[in-house]
């Protein structure tokens, strides 16, 4: 039942790949507290008009963003010790990254709205998110960085 969730989080996390190239070698900072804030406003405001509980939202949101830069320091690392892994291509961070982020902000509030009910249920939830946790790591062949990711946004998958 959570498995098109966790897909989407895993579409995010993977988004930070991209974010990463767009910000390496650059003097962006991975942390930008402004964009941050404005992620979280437009995911609250949009929560209120589904009738999704926005702080639980904004808390899911949060938790994703964690991944995200959790995910852009790992291969900050990674492309340090193998400047040969640093992708070719610097994705356009405005037009091209945010934007793809925002289209995944519309399809996960979607299904968080979806799976509402199943997400209060503490103990299910957390038994669904667990199993698949486990399986997206395998479908998705996630390595180690973007599995400690995922289970870092996973965190916040039960409200
Ligand atoms: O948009 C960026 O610059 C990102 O790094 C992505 C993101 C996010 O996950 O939405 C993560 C970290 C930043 O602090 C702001 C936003």
């Amino acid at each position: 039942p959570l498995g098109e969730l966790t897909d989407l989080m895993v579409r995010r996390i993977r988004a930070g790949d991209l974010v990463a190239a767009a910000k390496f070698g650059t003097p962006r900072p991975i942390d930008d507290p402004v964009r941050e804030r404005q992620v979280l406003e437009d995911v609250r405001t949009r929560s209120v008009a589904m009738g999704l509980d926005p702080e639980s939202a904004v808390r899911f949101f949060r938790a994703q963003i964690e991944a995200n830069k959790a995910v852009q320091r790992g291969l900050y690392v990674r492309w340090t010790r193998h400047p040969d892994e640093v992708p070719d291509e610097r994705p356009d961070l405005l037009t091209d990254v945010r934007r793809r982020l925002d289209g995944l902000t519309t399809e996960i509030l979607v299904d968080l709205k979806e799976t509402e009910q199943l997400r209060r249920s503490v103990v299910s939830c957390e038994v669904q998110a667990k199993l698949a946790e486990r399986s997206a790591a395998v479908v998705h062949h996630l390595d180690e960085v973007h599995e400690d990711a995922l289970a870092r946004a996973m965190r916040a998958v039960c409200s």
